[in-house]
C-alpha cells in the first residue's frame, strides 16, 4: 500500500512504520486512558511512536522530554467568546489528529478538492507521530473583559515580577495562550504549531514562537540526563514521573486549590534565557564547575563521584572552603534554600542567528511545570536573580505565565470547563 492510498483509507501515517501503527489505525478515540506510568516510561525508549492525547493530565508535562519543542504564544483577536470556543474546539479535534500521526481534516493533505487549499500543510507526510505532544495553557491576559473569564482566574495565575536584571522583550513575552509542542522529530513539532495557526486565522495570531532543539532536563529515571549550552548536564535534581506522590505535592493543582476547572492542571513558566557562551567558554573548568557546583564531565555534585549522589551543602575542603560554594546554582536553587519548592523543568537550547555584533543569540528556553508559582519559581527566582554567580554570563529576555488545565478526555476540548 503506498503512503497515499494508506491515508486514503483513514490509516495514519505511523500505521506505515511497523507494529505500533497497528494500534493507531484504530482511530483516535479506540486509545485507552492514558497511563501515567508503564505507557510514559516506554515512550521514552520509542521516539517514533505516538503520545496519547486524552488522559487526565495533558501530555507534555510529565511525558519523558522529547528533543524538539516548537513553542508559541497567540493574541485572541477575535472578541467573540463563541468564536474562541469554537476555535479551542477545533483545536482539540486536530490536536488528537496530529498527535496520532494523522493529518487535520476530512482530506488530509492530498485527497481534498484540488480547486480548494489543502485541509492540512503537507509537511509531515511520510512521517511517524515522532512522539508529538500539545500541552496548552491559558495567560493572565486572556481573564481580561473580553471574554467575561475575569472571576474564572485562578489565583496563583499572578503576573510575574520584576526579577533583577530582567530584559525583557515585550514581544517574546506575555500571550493570551501558548501551545507548547514537543516531539522527537522537528518537522513533527512545526507542523503542529503551523497548522493550529492556521486553523486559528482570523480568530488568534502568533505573537511569538521559539525553535528548541537538544532537550534540558529529563523528566524520568529511564532517560539520560542531556547538556545544555554550557555543557553541563542539565535535569539531574529535577521532578521525574516516578516520583508520583511528588507529583501531587508540587506538580499538580490538587481539588483545595481551586479553581476547579485547573484540578489535575499545572502552571507553567517560561523564560528566553540569552546564554552569553562566547564569555562562558574563556572562563576556566574550574570556575565553571564552582558556579554551578557540579562536575562537568560527571554532573556529580562537587566533592562527590557519581551524579546522583546528594548533594552535602555542609562539606569543605582542605582551606576551609565549601566545596558547593554559597552562591553555586545548585545551592541557590535547591529545596532545602527555597522552603521546599521544587519545579517540573523541561526547557530547550536554542541558537536563533547571531545577533549582528558577532555573538550567537543562544540560549535556554526555560520550561517550567509547578502547582503553585507563587511558592515555587517566583521565590526560586528572586533568589537566583538576587545571588547566583551564573547571572554574569545569563541574561533572561522573554517571559510567560500559563495557567495549563487537566487533561482533555475523548469527546471534550481544551478549556471546556473553564469555558462552562
Ligand atoms: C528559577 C529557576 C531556574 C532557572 C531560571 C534556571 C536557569 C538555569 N539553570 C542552568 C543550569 C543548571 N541548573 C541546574 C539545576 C537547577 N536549576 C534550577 C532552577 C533554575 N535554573 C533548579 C531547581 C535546579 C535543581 C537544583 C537542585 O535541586 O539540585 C543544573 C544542575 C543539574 C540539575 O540538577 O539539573 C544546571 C547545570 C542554566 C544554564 C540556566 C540558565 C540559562
Ligand atoms: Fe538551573
Amino acid at each position: 500500500m503506498t503512503e497515499e492510498s494508506a491515508q486514503r483509507k483513514g490509516i495514519s501515517r505511523r500505521g506505515l512504520f511497523g507494529a505500533a501503527g497497528a494500534a493507531v489505525a484504530t482511530g483516535v478515540a479506540g486509545y485507552a486512558a492514558h497511563s501515567v506510568l508503564a505507557g510514559e516510561e516506554s515512550q521514552a525508549a520509542d521516539t517514533t511512536g505516538p503520545v496519547e492525547f486524552h488522559g487526565e493530565h495533558q501530555a507534555g508535562i510529565i511525558t519523558p522530554v522529547q528533543d524538539r519543542l516548537h513553542f508559541a504564544a497567540f493574541d485572541v483577536t477575535t472578541t467573540k467568546r463563541a468564536e474562541l470556543v469554537s476555535l479551542l474546539k477545533e483545536w482539540s479535534a486536530a490536536a488528537a489528529l496530529l498527535t496520532a500521526g494523522r493529518d487535520i481534516g476530512q482530506y488530509g493533505a492530498v485527497n481534498g478538492p484540488g480547486e480548494a487549499p489543502p485541509e492540512d500543510t503537507g509537511e509531515a507526510v511520510g512521517l511517524p507521530p515522532a512522539r508529538l505532544t500539545l500541552t496548552i495553557g491559558f495567560g493572565p491576559s486572556l481573564f481580561d473583559k473580553r471574554f467575561g473569564l475575569a472571576s474564572k482566574r485562578p489565583q496563583a495565575l499572578v503576573d510575574l515580577p520584576h526579577f533583577i536584571a530582567d530584559d525583557l522583550d515585550p514581544n517574546r513575552s506575555g500571550g493570551d495562550i501558548a501551545v507548547q509542542a514537543c516531539s522527537d522529530d522537528p518537522q513533527v513539532a512545526v507542523h503542529a504549531i503551523r497548522n493550529l495557526a492556521r486553523i486559528g486565522f482570523g480568530r488568534v495570531a502568533v505573537r511569538y514562537s521559539q525553535l528548541g532543539f537538544g532537550r534540558t532536563a529529563s523528566t524520568s529515571r529511564a532517560q539520560t540526563t542531556p547538556r545544555n549550552l554550557f555543557g553541563f548536564k542539565d535535569g539531574t535534581n529535577n521532578l521525574k514521573l516516578e516520583d508520583t506522590a511528588k507529583l501531587e505535592q508540587q506538580l499538580w493543582v490538587q481539588p483545595d486549590d481551586g479553581p476547579d476547572w485547573m484540578v489535575g492542571g499545572s502552571y507553567l513558566v517560561s523564560r528566553r534565557i540569552r546564554m552569553n557562551i562566547e564569555i562562558w567558554d574563556r572562563t576556566s573548568l574550574g570556575e565553571q564547575e564552582s558556579i554551578i557546583g557540579r562536575g562537568k564531565g560527571t554532573g556529580a555534585p562537587l566533592g562527590k563521584a557519581d551524579e546522583f549522589d546528594a548533594i552535602d551543602f555542609e562539606a569543605k575542603n582542605s582551606d576551609g572552603d565549601l566545596k558547593v560554594a554559597k552562591e553555586a546554582h545548585i545551592r541557590l536553587a535547591h529545596p532545602s534554600f527555597n522552603n521546599g519548592a521544587e519545579l517540573l523543568r523541561r526547557g530547550y537550547n536554542f541558537v536563533d542567528g547571531s545577533d549582528g555584533l558577532g555573538r550567537l543569540d543562544a540560549g535556554l528556553f526555560f520550561l517550567a511545570y509547578q502547582r503553585d508559582p507563587r511558592k515555587q519559581f517566583i521565590p526560586v527566582q528572586n533568589q537566583l536573580a538576587r545571588s547566583d554567580v551564573l547571572n554574569e554570563y545569563i541574561v533572561h529576555v522573554g517571559s510567560g505565565i500559563f495557567a495549563c488545565p487537566g487533561g482533555v478526555t475523548a469527546g471534550s476540548y481544551w478549556g471546556e470547563k473553564l469555558f462552562a
